[in-house]
């Protein structure tokens, strides 16, 4: 079951407020979704993760099918028991994770071969088995298997046929995505992916057939795969806003901070990335006036916390009051710099924390503004103190 409504629109650009009601709960949107790939955000417990405000979380079909299998995932009825995150989750299809072994796979219209990456096995991945595992997970949203038309293989740049072959499979595995989730009485929200490269005009022909296949919600897909920032922002430009206004729009593997606030302006609702959770566990931080390296000398005997405008457990402690405020319970640079230099495990777990609620707190932002009608206004102020460095 799916319902989107939308409660707000921006003037100025394509921005929208909506909200989405899921099987395990409702959904404020726009939304950063964090990445439990293996049915763990990295080093966050459930718990915390709701403290910050994460509303969805993502799982990962293919990985969950290697390991720990689908018999085990049936037995819990699902990936909500066995991960005990009782709010909405969504999985994707695993054919980006299949696209990725590179060699060690080989695609037929009818699916795709490989061998398991885990353990050697000869498996096959197609639009039905893909079904067939996200039922089992019993994920709120379930992704069409498709093909992420590569931005290039092995210094081959795809050209505009093959973009337009490959996106045609994936409209034909939309089908038969459909009708597997149909024919398995799935009672939750199938998505249908974009496809079409960087060419705007493929990419046009793939929304129109998707729309046909009326699905509850869209992503698109064959971005955030090495192609250079213009090209994914060319894409951000043409074709979110240009599917239906009354379902939910998604954007895969994106991004930035100023990737979500310029995606929210070209009308994208979710979006997930493990830039903050991957960039956390190797010392990056993202901060309201820009990024910070926790290994760099200069913050060796730094009191201020990662962020003095951030309320989170690592910068204000329990109180949860900033620094800028007043607050002196959080953790100071200096400790971060020591926890890293040290490896100890508590640094990388208080950086997520950090960086995860930075992103979360980043989209509340934009839905207060939204709200408030002051998204322009919002987004200047944005790119202005990111650009202010620290
Ligand atoms: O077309 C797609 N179809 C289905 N799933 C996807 C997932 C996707 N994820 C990214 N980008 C994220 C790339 N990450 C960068 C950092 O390392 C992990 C992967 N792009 C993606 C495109 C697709
Ligand atoms: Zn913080």
């Amino acid at each position: 079951m799916l319902q989107f409504d939308l409660l707000a629109t921006d003037a100025s650009s394509h921005a929208r407020r909506g909200q989405l009601t899921l099987n395990h709960g409702v959904v404020q949107t726009p939304i950063f979704m964090p990445v439990g790939t293996y049915g763990t955000v990295k080093g966050v417990m459930p718990r915390s993760l709701e403290e910050m405000g994460a509303q969805i979380i993502l799982g990962n079909t293919f990985h969950l099918w290697m390991r720990p299998g689908l018999d085990v995932m049936a037995s819990f009825g699902g990936l909500h028991a066995f991960e005990q995150w009782h709010k909405p989750i969504l999985t994707d299809s695993g054919g980006f994770q299949v696209w990725s072994l590179g060699d060690m796979r080989k695609i037929t219209e009818e699916g795709v071969h490989f061998a398991s990456p885990v353990n050697g096995d000869k498996l096959f991945m197609s639009p039905e088995v893909s079904m067939q595992i996200q039922t089992a997970l019993n994920s709120d949203i379930v992704m069409q298997l498709d093909e992420c038309t590569p931005y290039e293989t092995k210094g081959h740049i795809t050209t505009e046929d093959e973009a337009r072959r490959s996106m045609e499979m994936s409209i034909r595995w939309a089908k038969r995505s459909q009708n597997e989730f149909a024919r398995l009485n799935n009672p939750n929200a199938l998505f249908g992916i974009v496809q079409g490269g960087m060419f705007e005009h493929l990419r046009q022909e793939s929304l129109e057939q998707l729309v046909a296949l009326d699905f509850p919600g869209y992503a698109v897909g064959g971005v955030s795969v090495g192609e250079p920032k213009e090209d994914m922002r060319r894409i951000m430009a043409h074709t979110p806003h240009r599917l239906p206004a009354h379902k939910p729009r998604y954007l895969m593997g994106v991004g930035t901070p100023e990737d979500l606030v310029e995606g929210v302006a070209s009308g994208v609702d979710m979006f997930d990335c493990v830039m903050p959770t991957r960039n956390a566990r190797n010392g990056t931080v993202f901060t309201r006036y820009g990024d910070l390296k926790v290994r760099n000398a200069r913050h060796k005997q730094d009191h201020q916390p990662l962020d003095t405008s951030c309320s989170c457990h690592a910068c204000a402690g329990v109180s949860g009051i900033s620094w800028d405020k007043g607050g002196r319970a959080g953790f100071s640079r200096a400790y971060l710099h020591h926890l890293d230099r040290c490896g100890e495990m508590l640094g990388p777990m208080l950086t997520t924390i950090h960086n995860l609620h930075y992103y979360l707190n980043l989209m509340q932002e934009v839905r207060d503004a939204l709200e408030h009608n002051r998204f322009s206004a919002f987004r200047q102020q944005f790119a202005t103190d990111r650009s202010r460095g620290i």
